[in-house]
């Protein structure tokens, strides 16, 4: 108003101009404060939105690598364990290879936790995996033959039995094999332990079974494991029924050489005379419990947890079949340890890792499963394929060699397997699928790979967290490619015909290896395809 009247006054024109300069320069702030408001807002909005592109891409990016395979979707709601249970019993029965539960069904609610739901949730999804992989793995490999024409030279005698041959073979054992890779003198060492003079027989200590510890000329010993079984027995009950096989002893220890796990003590067969060769250098308390059966047969029930009169073993008259197994030498001091994945032994009882899908989680809790502190872990696993194989649900403790780093975990006592070619033990392969699963801290992440497909971002952040976990041994699963194509049992049955007590094992022994390797396939398959080949397997530097 004052500048209206400024311009009433006087000279208007002056005033008029100096009005319009006035909101000229007004309107120039104006719009320069405008101006830099907008560029702002836009700075904002533009970062805002290249915040959101980004966040977007990643997540893409993480839901089609983790989801690539549409097909393979898994359970898409969460169900009830006696569901499971329930689906199970049916699947069972419709599929040719058995899954086995140590535990009936019940209809008691309270003993639902007793249920194994881990390992049955494990095997649904894998069976789909095993659907499909038909024609995948169904090529025999080109290096087959090669690796077994090697090793099945290094078992014939290349030279004469002596006793010397087994110091040769004290020095073969390292931290992480007892036997090396190249072993051309094995096939003698194998002929000289099934043939030695027996200077001491008497009853071995440790463990629950029968079984004699014997010393050989020149001071070396061995554990004897007597035949308690036909070839074709088939052992019905739970996975670790039954006695000792020695026939599983001495198949196991030639599938490991196949396998490149070359960590079963050095087993032979053989055929001995009780009355020569053990009866006149057993013990006295050994000797106290040979006895003379009704058909004239020499037995002997030896001392031990599960040994009594009633239960002795016998030979053929005088003659016994059984597995010698060569011992570490004694500057091997062996460090014992309880299996995490130990089974109760109680059919209305289950272990904490057959009703604990994230149970992995449990055993990297322990500082010496964890992958950046040695080989455990991944040594467990190949345990678990080679158990699984062989079919031995009793690994309940483990032995490494103490006092080294990066010391194996050694397969000793194989005698609990082959019982059953019929029943496949997918529960075995536990510390393998449990493993490999993406199993999270944060839970939830967990849950989207368990129910379905939709990815959350934060979930980004744990699986980067997640992927250092996932594993299997990639010199194993190499190894284990070498027999694709179902050629793993005629591989064995002819590295086994070198043995002393050839046929070793059945054809149904040898078929149900090929059903098996199937599994594991597909059980790889499974983690494979959840988290992509390269974050599966692993070159830890150890094999
Ligand atoms: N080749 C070997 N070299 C050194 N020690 C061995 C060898 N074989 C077995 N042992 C030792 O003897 C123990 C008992 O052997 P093994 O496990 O074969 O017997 P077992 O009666 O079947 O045992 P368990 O009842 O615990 O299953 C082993 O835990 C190990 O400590
Ligand atoms: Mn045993």
């Amino acid at each position: 108003m004052s500048t209206v009247k400024c311009c009433e006054v006087s000279q208007l024109d002056i005033c008029h101009s100096f009005l319009q300069w006035v909101s000229q320069e007004t309107g120039k702030v104006q719009t320069r404060i405008f101006d830099f408001q907008m560029s702002r807002h836009r700075a904002l909005f533009l970062s805002l939105f290249i915040l959101i592109i980004l966040v977007l891409l990643v997540n893409f990016y993480f839901a089609f690598v983790m989801n690539s395979n549409n097909n393979n979707k898994l359970t898409s709601q969460p169900e009830s364990p006696k569901a499971l249970f329930a689906s199970n019993k049916i699947f069972s029965s419709t599929s040719k290879t058995l899954i086995l539960l140590d535990s009936p069904a019940r209809d008691n609610d309270n003993d639902l936790r007793n249920v194994r739901n881990a390992s049955l949730e494990f095997s649904m999804k894998i069976e789909k995996y095993l659907q499909k992989i038909s024609f995948k793995y169904s090529k025999p490999s080109p290096l087959l033959h090669s690796e077994i024409n090697k090793l099945w030279t290094y078992l014939q005698p290349s030279v004469g039995v002596s006793t010397q041959l087994l110091s040769v073979a004290k020095e073969w054992v390292g931290a992480r094999n007892i036997v090396p890779a190249q072993v051309p003198l094995l096939g003698s060492v194998l002929k000289t332990i099934s043939v030695a003079k027996i200077i001491k027989a008497q009853n071995a200590p440790g463990g629950t079974q029968l079984k004699l510890l014997i010393t050989f000329e020149g001071g070396q010993q061995a554990l004897f494991k007597p035949q308690w079984y036909k070839r074709d027995e088939i052992i019905e009950g739970p996975v670790y029924s039954g006695k000792d096989r020695h026939n599983a002893e001495v198949a196991a220890f030639y599938l490991a050489l196949l396998l490149g796990l070359r960590r079963v003590p050095i087993t032979a067969a053989r055929k001995i005379n009780l009355q020569t060769e053990i009866m006149p250098v057993a013990s006295k308390t050994l000797l106290k419990t040979f006895i003379v059966d009704g058909k004239n047969n020499t037995c002997f029930y030896g001392t031990c947890h599960y040994c009594s009169p009633s239960d002795a073993v016998c030979g053929s008259k005088v003659w016994i079949e059984g597995a010698v197994i060569l011992m570490l030498p004694n500057n091997v001091k062996l460090k014992h340890f309880r299996s995490p994945w130990q089974r109760t032994y109680k059919e209305n009882k289950a272990a904490k890792w057959e009703i604990d899908s994230n149970f992995c989680e449990t055993v990297k809790s322990n500082k010496i499963y964890n992958l950046q502190n040695g080989p455990r872990l991944l040594d467990l696993i190949d345990a678990a394929v080679f158990d699984f194989l062989i079919d031995n649900g009793d690994r309940h403790h483990y032995e490494v060699p103490g006092n080294v780093s990066g010391a194996a975990v050694l397969f000793i006592d194989n005698g609990k397997s082959f019982g059953h070619p019929f029943q496949d033990h997918w529960d075995i392969l536990a510390p393998l699928y449990q493993c490999c699963v993406y199993v999270c801290p944060s839970g939830h992440s967990d849950y989207y790979r368990e129910h379905d497909t939709k990815m959350y971002i934060t979930d980004i952040f744990f699986l980067a967290f997640c992927l250092f976990y996932l594993r299997l041994r990639k010199y194993t699963w190499e190894r284990l490619l070498l027999f694709s194509g179902g050629t793993l049992g005629a591989a064995l049955e002819k590295l086994l015909s070198t043995s002393f007590i050839s046929p070793v094992l059945t054809s149904f022994h040898l078929n149900a290896l090929n059903r098996r390797l199937r599994v594991i396939y597909a059980t790889a398959e499974f983690c494979f395809q959840n988290f992509g080949i390269d974050a599966v397997l692993i070159d830890d530097g150890y094999r």
